[in-house]
């Protein structure tokens, strides 16, 4: 009997669960771990380490930069491996992901993830960055015990990605990946942004380059968190429109592990030319049309030390300041988990809608939240 091939209909969102407490409820004493009104528990620790950045995505940075945090501003090495140990000891943190920002251009990376593995010998360390600079770095970041990583490349054009990104660095970023690729740094994941008009028409390309080198790509749908505010909900390519452009030329049917919270929906790939092989795996990231906020797992800290309890989240829980006058962690963990309790519903809000009339754009870019 042949296998069937094809995308399925999709199942119907997972149902929200009825929030425990009204929004303003005081944060209840002797809580377990970092949950929220609405059941959810969060494991999934996103650390930003810094808001600078060397290139200028369209999608994220102004051309001209932000205003950089200054130095002291800024969550120390220390610090870091402090806040990780309260996460992971105390609060039930189970996986870290560094982020900013340009996690590469920070010097002490190398030092911090040390730290961080030397007290935690199993926790599951990644990072996600642009790749500049990772040529020279990948071997030295796998030695200091960084699990895998996740490069962003949206385009293979040298033109495209100069476009996209305002700088011409393609080839250093390709050396980035083929180093960490040589040096064995996990399942090395792409992310790209497909935005119409200038790469979406080689969404097929990127997944042929992918799946040809082993590296598991994710298309995601570009969020409103730019600077510029470009994002309009009818220009942003949807994850349905990249599953069709793909189906030209393979076919996809859903990956049958668990999804466990993933952004990503990830889809088994078949070349349409051989289709009894499984060539490699996509995923998509569907943050605008089939939000996963139901199952987010996730609490993300900026590069300042604040706790953001949603990557929309219009408010914020400083943990520096505690960090820096006391050395009681237990002080540190339990306000962690008041920033948590108020996790909002979904996208900074207590209803699922990028994009309706009523949703308000953070006033923080993605590089400055940690994405
Ligand atoms: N809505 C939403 N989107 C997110 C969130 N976290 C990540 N994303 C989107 O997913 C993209 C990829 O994030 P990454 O940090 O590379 O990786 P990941 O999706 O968390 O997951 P891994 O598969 O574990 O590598 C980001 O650029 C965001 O666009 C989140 O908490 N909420
Ligand atoms: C903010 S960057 C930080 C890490 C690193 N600089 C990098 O680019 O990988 C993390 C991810 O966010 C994604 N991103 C940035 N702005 C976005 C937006 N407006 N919508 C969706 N994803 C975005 C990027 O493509 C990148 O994969
Ligand atoms: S997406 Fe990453 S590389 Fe691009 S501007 Fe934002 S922080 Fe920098
Ligand atoms: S938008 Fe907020 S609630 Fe939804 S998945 Fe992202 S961080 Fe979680």
């Amino acid at each position: 009997m042949g296998i069937e091939l094809g995308m399925p209909a999709f199942a119907p969102p997972r149902p929200f669960p009825e929030p425990g407490a009204a929004p303003n409820a005081e944060t209840p004493e002797g809580l377990d771990g970092l949950v929220d009104r609405y059941g959810r528990r969060a494991t999934d620790m996103r650390l930003s380490l810094t808001d600078k950045c060397n290139l200028r995505c369209t999608y994220c940075m102004p051309a001209s930069g932000l205003d950089w945090l200054p130095k002291d501003k800024v969550l120390t090495a220390g610090e870091i491996v402090r806040l990780v140990g309260i996460g992971v000891n105390g609060l039930g943190v189970r996986e870290l992901r560094l982020t900013g920002g340009e996690p590469l251009v920070r010097a002490d990376l190398v030092e911090i993830i040390a730290g961080i593995r030397a007290n935690h010998p199993e926790l599951p360390v990644s990072l996600t960055t642009n790749g500049l600079g990772l040529d020279k770095k990948a071997a030295a970041l796998k030695d200091a015990g960084l699990t895998r990583i996740n490069v962003s490349l949206d385009s293979l054009h040298p033109g495209t990605f100069a476009q996209l990104t305002r700088r011409p660095f393609l080839d250093r970023v390709l050396a980035g990946v083929e180093e960490a690729a040589r040096v064995g740094l996990g399942l090395i994941k792409i992310n790209a942004v497909l935005m119409r008009g200038i790469n979406d028409a080689e969404a097929p390309d990127l997944l042929e380059w992918a799946v040809t080198h082993g590296f598991e790509l994710r298309f995601i749908e570009q969020m409103p968190l730019d600077a510029d505010h470009g994002w309009t909900r009818d220009g942003m390519i949807t994850a349905a429109e990249i599953r069709s452009r793909l189906e030209e030329r393979f076919v996809l049917t859903p990956d049958p592990r668990n999804r466990d919270g993933a952004p990503a929906e990830r889809w088994e790939v078949r070349r349409r030319t051989s289709l009894e092989v499984v060539a490699g795996v996509v995923g998509i990231i569907a943050s605008v049309t089939e939000p996963f906020c139901a199952d987010c797992r996730r609490t993300r800290i900026t590069a300042e030390g604040k706790v953001r309890s949603c990557l929309f989240s219009h408010e914020e829980t400083d943990l520096l300041g505690l960090l820096r006058s006391t050395g009681d962690d237990a002080a540190v963990a339990r306000r962690w988990q008041e920033a948590m309790w108020g996790k909002p519903k979904a996208h900074g809000m207590d209803h699922a809608g990028l994009g309706a009339p009523d949703y308000v754009q953070p006033e923080r870019t993605m590089s400055a939240i940690g994405g």
